[in-house]
């Protein structure tokens, strides 16, 4: 039985198993914010804009990402002790107990794509049992006009049921709430978690395996945006590290704040149609086009609210992943369609919770694949379940959790690329300075702002660099707008004895943490690794 109220057309959900649910389909934000309130599941803020809780998880559980081991992904998939394999059976009958709790049930259905360059499209059908993880969907997907509606067959179905509570010892899962990817029948399947955030990183995780395997294009855990003059950058970092908020830059064009692809024929395209900022401490001072992009359309995660509905983004009562998702075009300055040429510069943003690393150096090549590799930085509180306060850690490709090839596979197409487009690369330290976590503080954002702007324009081609005695990073000894004593890290501790053995220590961490990967580098990466 299907409801046609508030149904723009009407579909069956029948031949994927979920039986008599009454199918929202392509509703309008509108719609959903409105639906969400009268369930009960989320209030409208001063903004405009929805705001929900997303309930017990706030972010992504690493214990529940799974990989369907079947003949094709078997020997293509990296398992290491990211991806964790996960029996086609247990999961044709999980699916089955997913589809069965969605029937009977009042759901959401939305058909929408991912990638900006239409040579890559991937068309996803994604089916909620909530109206806000719906409307996360139209604002984090490219969206599909009403015209192709009649025609729309999906490449990859994702299913979202956040109420679904796994039983591990039967499920063959490791907790109650898991995020498994399918790529033979192209599902990925989402139960337990109402954080949003696992939506859009398992189409993620799909197409970074999709593109190298299939297409020959590089996927990347990176923003971009460019320039007046045409000259694209991109900005690689995990969770919290600045990706969002570097790119959002009124002086430049944004393509895309989380997840680019960079193709054979030199551009570089965005997966997605929105971006998903973290909003702790924001201020309308320092990301004014975040703020401004809170309005009717975008949903607070997690946020507290007064009884007028204002938002204390100080406030990280519930968790320290307060997120807003939007789509693209609620920020001013943006690139249409999200597709930028080869990239003049690439910066690899670190969180360095050690307080060691320069805030800002320029790699040489075999610096730049030891870097990628490595993908060292700390998880910053909030985004993976767990971890409270910045933990370093090394994430290969600046996204491990979401890549299911070897890092080298990734590194060797990047290093190509990187070489072929002649691209300067920089390393950002937009951690801590002046000591480790607990004693130091982060990076002040509006330096940060400086260093990247001196770079994109050039002003630091001319300026006197000195070598980093342990890591032997190229460091700029001046930069407009920045205290000359902030870009050598060891000018910002009071004890300089303690820097040298931090320094050190961290040294000693990459070393270790590579030796899984000498004997697939040459020796121009290994030329790369610290020196000291
Ligand atoms: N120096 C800095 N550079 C970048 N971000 C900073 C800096 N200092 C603090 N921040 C904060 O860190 C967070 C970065 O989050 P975000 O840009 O959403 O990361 P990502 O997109 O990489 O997940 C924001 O809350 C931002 O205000
Ligand atoms: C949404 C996530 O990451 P990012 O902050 O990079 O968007 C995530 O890791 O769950």
């Amino acid at each position: 039985m299907v409801d046609n109220t508030q149904i723009t057309k009407t579909i069956s959900l029948e031949d994927y198993g979920i039986k008599n649910a009454r199918v929202h389909y392509q509703l309008s934000p509108e719609e959903l914010q409105k639906k969400t309130i009268a369930l009960g599941q989320g209030v409208e803020s001063s903004f405009g804009a929805l705001a929900v809780n997303t309930g017990e998880f706030t972010g992504r559980s690493p214990k529940d990402r799974f990989i369907v081991k079947d003949e094709i992904t078997e020997d293509k998939v990296w398992w290491g002790d990211i991806n964790i394999p996960f029996d086609p059976e247990k999961f044709d009958s999980l699916y089955n107990k997913v589809t069965n709790y969605l029937g009977d049930k009042e759901i959401f259905a939305r058909d929408a794509y991912a990638c900006a360059d239409d040579n890559y499209r991937l068309n996803i059908r994604v089916i909620n049992e909530y109206p806000w993880s719906n409307q996360f969907a139209f604002n984090m997907f490219l969206r599909v006009n009403d015209s192709e509606l009649e025609s729309f067959q999906e490449d990859w179905l994702v299913v979202n049921a956040p109420g679904f509570k796994a039983n591990p010892s039967v499920d063959g899962t490791r907790q109650e709430n898991f995020a498994i990817l399918n790529f033979k029948k192209k599902i990925a399947l989402i139960g337990g978690t109402g954080y949003t955030g696992e939506i859009k990183k398992g189409i993620f995780s799909a197409l970074n395996f999709v593109l190298p395997v299939y297409n020959n294009t590089l996927p990347m855990h990176c923003s971009a945006n460019v320039g007046e003059d045409g000259d694209t950058a991109i900005f690689f970092g995990l969770s919290g590290t600045g990706k969002t908020t570097l790119s959002a830059d009124p002086e430049r064009k944004l393509i895309g704040d989380d997840e680019h692809g960079w193709t054979k024929e030199n551009t570089i395209f965005n997966f997605e149609g929105g971006c998903y900022a973290k909003v702790i401490n924001l201020s309308e001072e320092n990301e004014p086009d975040i703020y401004h992009a809170i309005k009717p359309g975008a949903i607070l995660e997690n946020v507290i609210l007064n009884d007028n509905g204002d938002v204390d983004f100080s406030d990280t009562s519930i968790t320290q992943n307060t997120r807003v998702s939007y789509p693209i075009y609620h920020i001013d300055n943006i690139q249409e369609p999200s597709i930028g040429e080869n990239p003049k510069n690439i910066f690899f943003l670190t969180a360095d919770a050690f307080g060691v690393l320069p805030p800002i150096s320029k790699l040489t090549p075999g610096q730049a694949a030891y870097h990628f590799i490595s993908g060292y930085t700390a998880k910053v509180a909030g985004t993976e379940a767990g971890v409270d306060e910045p933990v370093p850690s090394f994430s290969a490709c600046f996204g491990a959790p979401f890549m299911p090839l070897h890092p080298t596979k990734y590194a060797e197409m990047l290093s190509r690329k990187m070489k072929d487009a002649g691209v300067n690369v920089w390393l950002v330290n937009t951690g801590w300075t002046g000591g480790p976590y607990g004693v130091g503080n982060r990076m002040k954002l509006k330096y940060t702002r400086e260093m990247i702007s001196s770079a994109l324009e050039g002003k630091l081609d001319g300026v006197e660099f000195e070598n980093h005695q342990i890591f032997g990073l190229s460091m700029p000894k001046t930069c407009e707008g920045v205290p000359a004593e902030v870009l050598n890290p060891k000018n910002t501790w009071a004890d300089k004895e303690a820097y040298d053995k931090k320094a050190k220590e961290l040294s000693t961490f990459f070393k270790q943490n590579f030796s899984k990967f000498e004997e697939y580098a040459n020796e121009e990466i290994m030329e790369g690794a610290p020196v000291d």
